[in-house]
């Protein structure tokens, strides 16, 4: 670090090796693209679907000779009103410049919406029609074009709505072409739900056509954590319960339920945040080495880790509920569903014994930032007598401001011999000027295309998933566990920190990590 807050970025050339890029079997596909958004009405597809296609199409990996997109949903509308309802979302930081604008009509125009139920044929048949007069003037061999389904939806309509494309909407034959599905979390409510709706799905579409998406596996920094662990000889020998002494994993949201209170009344926190976002955080940072990219190895390793997580005990879990949640009049007045969950996950494997993994989100809190955050133990024998200051740790920010940085213990540079904390950082901002990183649903999407399911949860990593959280989440149900009251806008309930303490971790007193400005 230079004086005055500057930073030098030393410029050298890109470290990234193709034969990292891609380890799948899948030979790239050309041919008519055909995307439908289910669901092309509600919040998830203006807010991200349509964005996340709209800057694949700008970076050209949706030729307009190739692609065609479909929005399908009840509400009738035509296919400018559905236009005119997502182009407020397709702007950017380039979107002062014409050539952007040239390119959201350009990319509007690819856009046809459908309307029809979710449960009878004849929505679905006009939809075939409609894919199908595409591929035909896009001169596309029957069988050899692309269909990717996104199912913008409520997990309820899924069954229906993936019989009907398995009914009236499959690619006519194999020559080539394929018929995917894309489904959002969360996958069921419960154990016994999600097997259900696997099942009912695991009929129609075989596990390779079925993409269960995770937005949290397409953030930058999430997709970098099999690499910092696995490419690096510094963290290999202290990644155990040797040197780790508690590991957390936290999600804040400093806005509350907004507008979605029904949706999320439902869920709660741990089926919204901690079964899917964090477990597969967790499942990155604690599970051992695959012997290869291939989606299944690295899948087969997660599924271990999972597998080996002891039950959650009553004493390791805090939840809390935000004052004002039921204020919001799809909330019914005596929901106890938690808007914050602090909760102590435990591995019984020989990495891990005693470790405790503390998985953390609420809503509504004080700040907005998801990081993983890793304490080291004391060190023996400390003859600096440091303790006081703080533990190494070493924190990975997924966002806002992606960055690692790891807290360490130095000289106080002058005169005197005292220690005080500092930290190397790699902050992305700083070390990759101009480096656009890639929304996650972007990439995911991208993905889908390619048929790579490394990023996305195999129906066991699923289960695995719910055999977990089941127990605790029926006695929240059946209102056996109750939420504390927080303060909007607060850290939530004290006694998540106070559990944070019990669990091991230590505050660095006096140190806050700022992070450096441009
Ligand atoms: N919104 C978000 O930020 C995120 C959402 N998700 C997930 O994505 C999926 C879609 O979410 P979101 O867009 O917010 O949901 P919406 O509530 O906006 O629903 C999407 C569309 O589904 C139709 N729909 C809504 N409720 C029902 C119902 N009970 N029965 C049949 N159709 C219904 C509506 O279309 P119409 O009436 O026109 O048919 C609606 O426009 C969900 O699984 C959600 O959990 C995941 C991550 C983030
Ligand atoms: O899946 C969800 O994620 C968002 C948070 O996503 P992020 O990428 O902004 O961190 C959350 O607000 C929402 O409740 C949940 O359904």
């Amino acid at each position: 670090m230079m004086g005055s807050g500057e930073w030098s970025i030393e410029k050298r050339s890109s470290f990234r090796s193709d034969s990292f890029s891609r380890e799948i079997d899948n030979v790239p596909e050309t041919g008519c693209l055909s995307i439908i958004v289910l669901g092309a009405s509600g919040d998830l597809a203006k807010k991200k679907t349509f964005p996340a296609l709209f800057n694949l199409y700008r970076q050209g990996f949706l030729p307009a000779e190739e692609v065609h997109i479909f929005g399908y949903a009840r509400t009738k509308i035509s296919d400018d009103e559905l236009r005119n309802r997502i182009r407020g979302f397709l702007v950017d930081n380039k979107a002062a410049s014409s050539k952007h604008s040239d390119d959201v009509l350009k990319f509007l125009e690819l856009i046809k919406y459908v309307s029809g139920s979710y449960d009878t044929e004849d929505g679905f048949q006009k939809l075939d029609k409609e894919i199908s007069e595409h591929e035909i003037s896009k001169h596309s061999h029957e069988g050899s074009s692309r269909r990717l389904f996104y199912l913008a939806l409520p997990p309820s309509v899924y069954p229906s709505v993936c019989k009907m494309i398995r009914k009236c909407c499959m690619n006519k034959s194999d020559l080539g072409g394929w018929t995917r599905i894309v489904v959002e979390k969360p996958f069921g409510r419960d154990l016994e739900s999600a097997e259900k709706l696997s099942a009912q799905i695991g009929e129609l579409f075989d596990e390779p056509q079925i993409y269960r998406i995770d937005h949290y596996l397409g953030k930058e920094l999430v997709q970098n954590l099999l690499v910092l662990r696995f490419a690096n000889r510094f963290f290999l020998p202290l990644w155990n319960r040797d040197n780790i002494d508690n590991v957390q994993i936290v999600f804040r949201e400093d806005f509350g339920t907004d507008g979605r209170g029904g949706y999320f009344d439902e869920y709660g926190i741990i089926r919204d945040i901690i079964q899917n976002h964090l477990l597969q955080v967790f499942c990155l940072v604690a599970m051992e080495k695959p012997i290869s990219l291939k989606p299944e190895h690295i899948r087969d390793e997660k599924v271990k880790v999972l597998q080996s997580v002891l039950p959650i005990k009553d004493e390791e879990v805090v939840l809390g509920q935000y004052e004002g949640y039921r204020d919001d009049s799809t909330v019914p007045d005596n929901s106890n569903t938690p808007t914050f969950a602090t909760m102590v996950l435990r591995i019984h494997n020989e990495r891990w014994e005693g470790v405790p993994f503390i998985l953390k989100a609420g809503k509504a809190l004080n700040s907005r930032k998801a990081e993983i955050r890793v304490q080291f133990k004391d060190v023996p024998g400390d003859i600096f007598k440091c303790k006081k200051q703080g533990r190494n740790e070493f924190v990975i920010r997924l966002q806002p401001s992606e960055a690692m940085y790891m807290k360490l213990t130095v000289k106080q540079p002058g005169l005197e011999m005292s220690t005080v904390q500092s930290e190397l950082d790699l902050s992305y901002r700083q070390r990759y000027q101009g480096v656009v990183i890639p929304e996650a649903y972007e990439r995911l999407i991208l993905d889908t295309i390619r048929g790579d399911q490394q990023h996305f949860v195999r129906r066991d990593e699923l289960k695995a998933a719910w055999e977990i959280f089941t127990p605790i989440l029926h006695r929240i149900d059946d209102g056996e566990f109750k939420p504390i009251p927080y303060q909007p806008g607060s850290r939530g309930p004290v006694e998540a920190d106070e559990l944070l303490g019990k669990s091991g971790y230590v505050q660095t007193h006096g140190y806050i990590w700022i992070p450096p400005t441009l």
